[in-house]
């Protein structure tokens, strides 16, 4: 599938997001930033990566997603947990970097700070109903179905 690009910062022009490997779900975001940033513990910041996006088709999305090195080793997450990329949105793609941990962390420039996944995505319409036919779970969730 191929996706429009803008390079917005002309040193994403030979870094674009790729994929590091054949079976590869994440393309990995940089930080387009003109210098270090430090980031205090419980701090966060919006980072601009330096490309924007236009997927187009309703039936796709993107998701921002943490990198998994950066997330578990150093804390940095991301302050929305996760980022939702709309079909329609044509701006520069942001990262809220977080940094959940209790030690400072400096965010390098160009650094790999997170990870772009593109999804498939149904748009439903409601069909409104007083009733719904049975199914075998009914109304129960929250662990109705035991813990083991
Ligand atoms: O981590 C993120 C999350 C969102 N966005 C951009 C793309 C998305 O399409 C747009 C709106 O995001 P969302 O719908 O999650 O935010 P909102 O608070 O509902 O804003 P809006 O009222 O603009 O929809 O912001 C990013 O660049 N990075
Ligand atoms: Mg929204």
């Amino acid at each position: 599938m191929k996706i429009d690009v803008k390079i917005l910062d002309p040193r994403m022009a030979d870094q674009l997001p790729a994929y590091a490997t054949p079976g590869s779900a994440g393309l990995d975001l940089r930080a387009c930033l003109d210098a270090p940033l430090l980031l205090a513990p419980n701090a966060w910041q919006l980072v601009p990566t330096g490309i924007a996006i236009y997927l187009k088709d309703p039936g796709y999305a993107a998701l921002i997603l943490p990198r998994s090195g950066l997330g578990h080793k150093h804390g940095i997450v991301l302050g929305n947990l996760v980022g939702l990329i709309d079909s329609d949105y044509q701006g520069q793609l942001m990262v809220s970097a977080w940094n959940r941990s209790d030690t400072a962390f400096t965010l390098q420039p160009m650094e790999r700070l997170a990870q772009l996944v593109i999804v498939p995505v149904v748009q439903a319409q409601f069909n409104v109903v007083t009733d719904f036919p049975a199914s075998e779970r009914g109304e129960g969730g929250y662990g109705s179905t035991g813990k083991h």
